[in-house]
C-alpha cells in the first residue's frame, strides 16, 4: 500500500465549506453551447469561445463559490479550445472562486491515474480544485482519483442520481448477487462508499472531500433526506434550464440543502453579455437559495 504525500493545500471540503458559507450555493456552469454564442453575437469559432467563456467567467466567478465549466463545449474545438479552458480555470481561480471540472471521466484504474494527473495535480495546466467522475466501471476504479486528490487537497463529484430522465435505468439497478451489498440500489452503494470517504473529515469536524452528484429534477421519493447526507457536498445540475427550481432544491434536499451547489449554464449564461446582468443573476440565485436547509 502506499501512503499519500501530505498536502500543503487544505482539503476541498473544507475550501468549499468556507467558500459556501462567504459566497453562496449558486453554481454558475460555464457551457459555451453553439447557440448561446449566436446570442451572444459571437461566431462559433475559438474567438468568438474564448470572448464568450472569458466574459461569463470575469463576471461570475467573483459572485459564486463554484465555476463549473463543461470541458466538451472547449474540446469541440480541439487544443486551442482546451487552451480556452485552461485560461478560464485560472481567471476563476484568481477571482476566488473554487472550480470544479465537469468531464465526467471514469476508466480502469491505470487509466484514472493518468485522467486524475490531468484533472488534480496542480503541476497540470488543467488542474482544477475538483472534477466530476462517473463511477460505473466499479467504485473503486476511482481509487487514482481519490488518492490524487487526497494528495493536493482536491475534490471529487460522483455521477449518483443525475439529472437526466435517461439515468435511473442505470443508477436505479440493483447490485449482482455476489457482490458486497446483494440487491442495494446502484445509487445508494455509491452514496455509502462516499460516506465511507468521508468519515475521516466528518470526524475532524469539516465537510468531505467527497461529493455526489444529485439531480435538482429528481421526483419525490427518489432518494431520502437521510440518504444524501453522506457527510460531502452535493452537486446538483439540472436547476434552471432543466426545469430544477429553489423549491426542488428544498424539497429533494431538505436539511442537507447548505452543502448542496445548485448548478445553472444555459439559465445564467443566458443573461449575458453584459457583465452586470451576469452578477445580478448570480447573486438573486444566491440569496434565493440562502435560507434553505
Ligand atoms: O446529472 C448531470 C450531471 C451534469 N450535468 C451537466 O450540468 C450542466 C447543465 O447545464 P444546464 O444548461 O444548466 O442544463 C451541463 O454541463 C451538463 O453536462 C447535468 O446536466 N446533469
Amino acid at each position: 500500500m502506499t501512503i499519500a504525500p501530505q498536502t500543503t493545500t487544505a482539503p476541498f471540503g473544507a475550501r468549499l465549506e468556507s467558500a459556501l458559507a462567504t459566497r453562496g450555493r449558486f453554481c454558475a456552469g460555464i457551457d459555451p453551447h453553439a447557440g448561446l454564442l449566436a446570442a451572444w453575437g459571437l461566431e462559433d469559432t475559438v474567438a468568438g469561445l474564448e470572448r464568450f467563456a472569458l466574459t461569463a467567467t470575469e463576471a461570475l466567478a467573483p459572485v459564486c463559490s463554484v465555476i463549473k465549466p463543461q470541458s466538451a463545449f472547449y474540446e469541440r474545438f480541439g487544443s486551442r479550445g482546451v487552451a480556452v479552458l485552461e485560461r478560464v480555470l485560472a481567471t476563476a481561480r484568481e477571482a476566488g472562486a473554487l472550480v470544479a471540472l465537469d468531464v465526467k471521466r471514469g476508466d480502469i484504474g491505470s487509466t484514472s491515474q493518468a485522467y486524475a494527473d490531468a484533472y488534480l495535480d496542480p503541476a497540470s495546466p488543467l488542474c482544477a480544485d475538483a472534477v466530476t467522475v462517473s463511477p460505473y466501471l466499479g467504485f473503486g476504479s476511482l481509487s487514482p482519483f481519490v488518492e490524487t486528490a487526497r494528495a493536493h487537497g482536491g475534490g471529487l463529484f460522483v455521477l449518483a442520481l443525475t439529472s437526466n430522465p435517461e439515468g435511473p435505468e442505470v443508477q436505479h439497478a440493483r447490485t449482482a448477487d455476489g457482490s458486497a451489498t446483494p440487491g442495494e440500489r446502484v445509487a445508494d452503494r455509491v452514496l455509502s462508499h462516499l460516506a465511507a470517504l468521508n468519515a475521516a473529515e466528518v470526524e475532524a469536524g469539516s465537510l468531505g472531500s467527497f461529493g455526489a452528484v444529485v439531480g435538482a429534477t429528481l421526483a419525490d421519493g427518489v432518494v431520502t433526506h437521510a440518504d444524501l447526507d453522506f457527510g460531502g457536498p452535493v452537486l446538483a445540475p439540472g436547476f434552471g434550464a432543466q426545469g430544477g427550481t429553489v423549491a426542488d432544491i428544498d424539497r429533494i434536499f431538505g436539511p442537507v440543502a447548505p452543502h448542496v451547489l445548485a448548478s445553472s449554464s444555459r439559465e445564467v449564461l443566458g443573461k449575458g453579455p453584459d457583465a452586470g446582468m451576469l452578477a445580478a443573476a448570480a447573486r438573486d440565485a444566491n440569496d434565493a437559495l440562502a435560507g434553505l436547509g
